[in-house]
């Protein structure tokens, strides 16, 4: 059943991996993503996502450690489901972990996590994350089975992969880009219908973000890319303020 209202507040969640990829094409110290963690926190963010690749291109392990000490925001950990990945959330035990797919040659993440066929293993490998406190989000694309398979594994949160909808709108395909984003619609409806909570985020601009955040049932965004690059021009702060109106106002 689709809802008319929103189920409450939707979240921003600032993603600064690509603070760190900044950083790291010089080996320097800045730009330093705690500071655009703060910097995020100050212009209106609810939360922080950070994610920790198997390669390190980005976000370090120090940087975890930091955001750990010096958040007041939750931060919303995103990992591959390894054996290592999973020491370190249970180490540091953040507010929320997201496990996502990892491709080591990507360029970035390109789909949703397989829970369906892994779905024995996912459950197992979550179990220890929730029992020490964690929200367990799963990164998917909008689709019926791996939706039921991230609901049967006990995951609290799925994440819903917009990558495809906001690259439709980039290469102007929109008859293709609408059919992806009912498909979106639909099955937020359908992933609350069985209990879960539902988050969205990959790729989303100040031109793809209304039509997601007037989802009812969604309730996070977590956005990154776009928001580091229009730094450039606008500033951070009112960066992440534009996406803040346009998301409230989709929202209202
Ligand atoms: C899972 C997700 O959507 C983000 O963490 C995003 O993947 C970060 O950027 P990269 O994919 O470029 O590492
Ligand atoms: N999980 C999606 C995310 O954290 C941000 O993705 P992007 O906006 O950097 O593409």
């Amino acid at each position: 059943m689709t809802l008319t209202k929103p189920l409450g507040p939707l979240r921003l969640g600032v993603n600064i991996d690509h603070v760190a990829t900044v950083r790291n094409a010089r080996g320097s110290a800045y730009p330093d993503p705690i500071r655009a963690a703060k910097v995020a926190e100050a212009a209106g963010a609810d939360g922080i996502t950070a994610h920790l690749r198997e390669d390190r291109r980005h976000i370090s392990d120090a940087d975890i450690e930091g955001l750990m000490a010096a958040l007041t925001l939750p931060l919303n950990f995103e990992m591959a489901a390894t054996a290592e990945m999973q020491a370190i959330a249970l180490r540091h035990r953040p507010h929320a972990v997201c496990i996502v797919p990892e491709k080591r040659e990507e360029r970035t993440t390109e789909g949703g996590l397989e829970v369906a066929r892994e779905e024995n293993r996912l459950a197992h490998f979550i179990a220890p994350l929730r029992e020490v406190g964690c929200r367990v989000s799963i990164f998917i694309a909008a689709d019926a089975r791996q939706i039921e398979a991230a609901a049967r594994i006990g995951a609290e949160v799925i994440e819903l992969h917009t990558g495809a909808y906001c690259d439709l709108h980039a290469e102007g395909r929109f008859d293709e880009r609408d059919a992806e984003l009912a498909r979106l619609g639909e099955m937020a409806g359908y992933a609350h219908s069985l209990g879960l909570e539902v988050h969205a985020g990959h790729g989303l601009t100040y031109e793809t973000v209304e039509r997601v955040a007037a989802f009812p049932e969604v309730m996070e965004l977590n956005i990154g890319h776009f928001l580091i690059g229009e730094a450039i021009f606008r500033g951070l702060d009112p960066a992440i303020r534009e996406m803040r109106r346009l998301m409230d106002a989709a929202r209202a």
